[in-house]
């Protein structure tokens, strides 16, 4: 049988894979059954999120029970096909009569290796403009007011703001609270500084994120960021000319009615000279070249995100491509004396030291946090142990230099020069290559809650370390977080509870309450198919509510259902991932409310005016991306999928604020941890990091069989 056929048969591709397939073969009847397999492949690998598809590793996409051809011979045939452009370099345009394109490994459809060369050339294009650098010692005596740690060595948040002064493309990461909207809201009284001694006028500047709740969370997170400076006595004219709202990119850039296109694109950019996106981690590959085209020449980009969330649900996981390429921001300032005085007040060796101590004491605190929790000792960390909680590059630099007097003492002035010296050329040896951009990655959390004690598990899932993660679940150490072994039915167990609390939220008529209450528990599930996916969870529910406290309301709707938006409605201004909820007026009719830009000033909505939408009692953790509750459950199934991944079950657990309930089985844990949700990619590539596109972080092939079904 042949290999396309063979594909069908598994029924892994959609029909519009298949009919890509179908077209060609149309065309060109001779064509190989070897290339019309892959062209269908390049295709569905888009819809699983992927920029293009590596035949040396098919069986990541599709059908385990396959005979794949010799990776040699298929790219052989891939290389000879007619369909298939190979472009002489990345950054040239490829052929636009050939649908296809093989570069670096991978099979592109042709747009889709368009939108990664189109991005990586604008990403270049920011990062190749050097903002002015103004009077730095003018700008120190607020540097130090905002950043009051910088001096004593421990203070990546000062360093990130640094980067950010000398840079127009920086990207911030971290988890979450590790204070990247405060660092930013900093960053920018900073510029506002710069321009106010200039005697230039304030950038202008946009705060957006890819949904409207992430936007609104930015931009709260912004105003109390703003209050704190205030209340620590920095300049009201600095603070006065800061954005208090936030936007969705969609609205940012402008959209045109039943297009794809926006109004802000190169001819036509965006009116910003900063422009701070968060949750990048969301955007996907056509978002994110958009985006990137309608930054203005000269302006800034500024993107914040959590790197070990789950990539965007479309195609690309442009972030990590991104972060790859960008340096560590360790290396900075070597060299520039007068950014290293702003920072340290000290000369470019000391400078090092400091960092590479503050990077070894921040190891040292995640390790102490850790050992509170009575999980594992310290020493191997602290001797450089691969293991290392900090990321790979932070760790690299860590690591040799814990016999120094840093280590024992923690103090980043005890080093001598030679030291310094040696360190300083191992940091020069980190920076991003050819690639403009800039990283600096957060460590602390600074989020506490006595509430709930997070970081330990976050950590141990974000490593995949499934033995300290069921090790801290099953011992119930951590404050606010239980673990639900053995109870894969949420309404069985906790029906009581859950139901008490649903059916208050139609205890109140007024829209600003209910949409408060809301946001105070959510079930958040892997899957929308299934026993423990959303749409089934969803459906007892609402017979839960309807059958104990809602008898006689109409079919569909009734008072107290939670509505989420799972479309982007732009007459509505209705966007994917919105949540609302429906309350009964004085009349007696259902109204849908929706938060508006002003929390206290919801939307109403007729609900069948609405687009397309499902109830939001429970939802899946795609969804849920940029939002939080007070309380989540997670409920992942009991059987393998092959959605689940550690950054499935990382985003998941770090939606709470207050409370964390996980309900799973041990070895469906154990089996989510050991995946990464990884994307085929050459964006990394493309912007000069050195790596083929099986070196980027993919996920592992799924031991039992995938199920079968769309899962969210
Ligand atoms: N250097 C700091 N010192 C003290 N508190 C801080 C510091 N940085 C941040 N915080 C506090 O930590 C909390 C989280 O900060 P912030 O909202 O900036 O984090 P974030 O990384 O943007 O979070 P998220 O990922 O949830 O958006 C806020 O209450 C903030 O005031």
């Amino acid at each position: 049988m042949n290999l396309l056929q063979a594909l069908r048969d598994t029924g892994a591709l959609r029909t519009l894979d298949n009919a890509l397939a179908q077209s060609l073969r149309r065309l060109d009847p001779a064509t190989p059954d070897t290339v019309l397999a892959a062209a269908a492949l390049a295709s569905l690998a888009v819809a699983n999120g992927h920029a293009g598809f590596d035949p040396t590793a098919p069986q990541r996409l599709a059908g385990a029970d396959i005979r794949w051809p010799a990776p040699d011979t298929w790219c052989a045939d891939l290389e000879a096909s007619p369909w298939i452009s190979q472009p002489a370099d990345g950054d040239v345009e490829s052929i636009p009569d050939a649908p296809l394109v093989f570069e670096h490994g991978l099979l592109y459809l042709r747009r889709y290796r368009e939108y990664e060369r189109h991005l990586a050339l604008g990403l270049r294009r920011i990062g190749a403009h050097t903002p002015e650098r103004g009077d730095l010692d003018a700008l120190a005596p607020l540097f130090v007011q905002l950043f009051p740690d910088a001096r004593t060595g421990v203070d990546l948040q000062a360093l990130a703001a640094a980067v950010a002064l000398r840079h127009n493309l920086v990207l911030v990461t971290g988890g979450p609270g590790t204070g990247k909207t405060t660092t930013i809201t900093r960053l920018l009284a900073l510029l506002a500084a710069q321009a106010l001694h200039a005697g230039r006028p304030a950038s202008r500047i946009a705060l957006a994120a890819p949904t409207g709740r992430a936007a609104e969370r930015m931009a709260e997170s912004v105003r109390k960021a703003v209050q704190a400076l205030a209340a620590a006595d920095v300049d009201a004219a600095l603070l006065t000319v800061l954005p208090t709202a936030g936007t969705t990119l969609h609205r940012l850039l402008g959209t045109i009615p039943d297009s794809p296109r926006f109004r802000h694109h190169a001819d036509n950019p965006l009116p910003f000279d900063v422009v701070v996106v968060d949750e990048a981690s969301m955007i996907d590959l056509p978002l994110m070249t958009k985006l990137v085209d309608a930054v203005a020449d000269g302006a800034r980009l500024v993107l914040l995100g959590d790197p070990d969330q789950l990539p965007s649900v479309e195609a690309g996981d442009v972030l990590s491509g991104i972060l790859r390429a960008a340096g560590d921001g360790m290396e900075f300032p070597h060299g520039d004396a007068a950014m290293s005085k702003l920072l340290f007040g000290e000369p470019v060796w000391q400078m090092s030291a400091t960092l590479v101590a503050s990077e070894v004491a921040s190891v040292v605190s995640h390790d102490d946090r850790l050992r509170a929790g009575g999980t594992r000792s310290s020493t191997a960390h602290s001797a450089g142990h691969p293991e290392t909680s900090a990321p790979p590059s932070l760790a690299r630099h860590s690591r040799g230099f814990q016999q120094t007097h840093v280590w024992s003492g923690g103090n980043p002035g005890t080093l001598d020069q030679a030291q310094a010296t040696s360190m300083d050329s191992r940091l020069r040896g980190s920076d991003g290559g050819s690639f403009p951009g800039r990283r600096i990655h957060l460590q602390r959390g600074y989020r506490q809650s006595a509430a709930l004690d997070l970081a330990p598990l976050a950590t141990a899932v974000r490593k995949g370390d499934a033995e300290t993660a069921l090790s801290l679940l099953r011992t119930g150490d951590l404050a606010g977080v239980h673990f639900h072994e053995g109870q894969p039915d949420p309404l069985a167990a906790h029906r009581e509870q859950l139901l008490a609390h649903w059916s208050a939220l139609a205890d109140t008529t007024d829209p600003v309450e209910a949409l408060a209450s809301a946001g105070r528990l959510r079930l958040l599930t892997a899957v929308r198919e299934g026993p423990q996916g959303a749409r089934g969870l969803n459906a007892r529910i609402e017979e839960l509510l309807g059958g104990s406290t809602r008898r006689g309301a109409g079919p569909g709707y009734f008072h107290g259902r939670l509505l989420l938006i799972t479309e982007n409605s732009y007459r509505h201004r209705l966007f994917n991932g919105d949540i609302g909820i429906c309350l009964r007026d004085d009349s007696g009719a259902l109204v849908a409310w929706f938060p508006g830009d002003d929390p206290q000033h919801p939307r109403p909505f007729h609900p069948a005016a609405l687009p397309a939408h499902d109830s939001a009692f429970a939802m899946t953790v795609h969804k849920a991306q940029g939002s939080e509750f007070d309380a989540v459950l997670l409920v992942l199934p009991e059987r393998f999928n092959r959605v689940l991944s550690r950054e499935l079950v990382y985003t998941g657990m770090t939606r709470a604020r207050s409370a964390l309930h996980v309900v799973a089985s041990a070895p469906i844990l154990r089996e989510a941890l050991d995946r990464h949700a990884g994307r085929w990619s050459g964006l990394a590539w493309r912007l000069g990091a050195v790596e083929t596109p099986s070196s980027a972080p993919v996920e592992h092939a799924p031991e039992s069989p995938p199920s079968q079904g769309a899962l969210f």
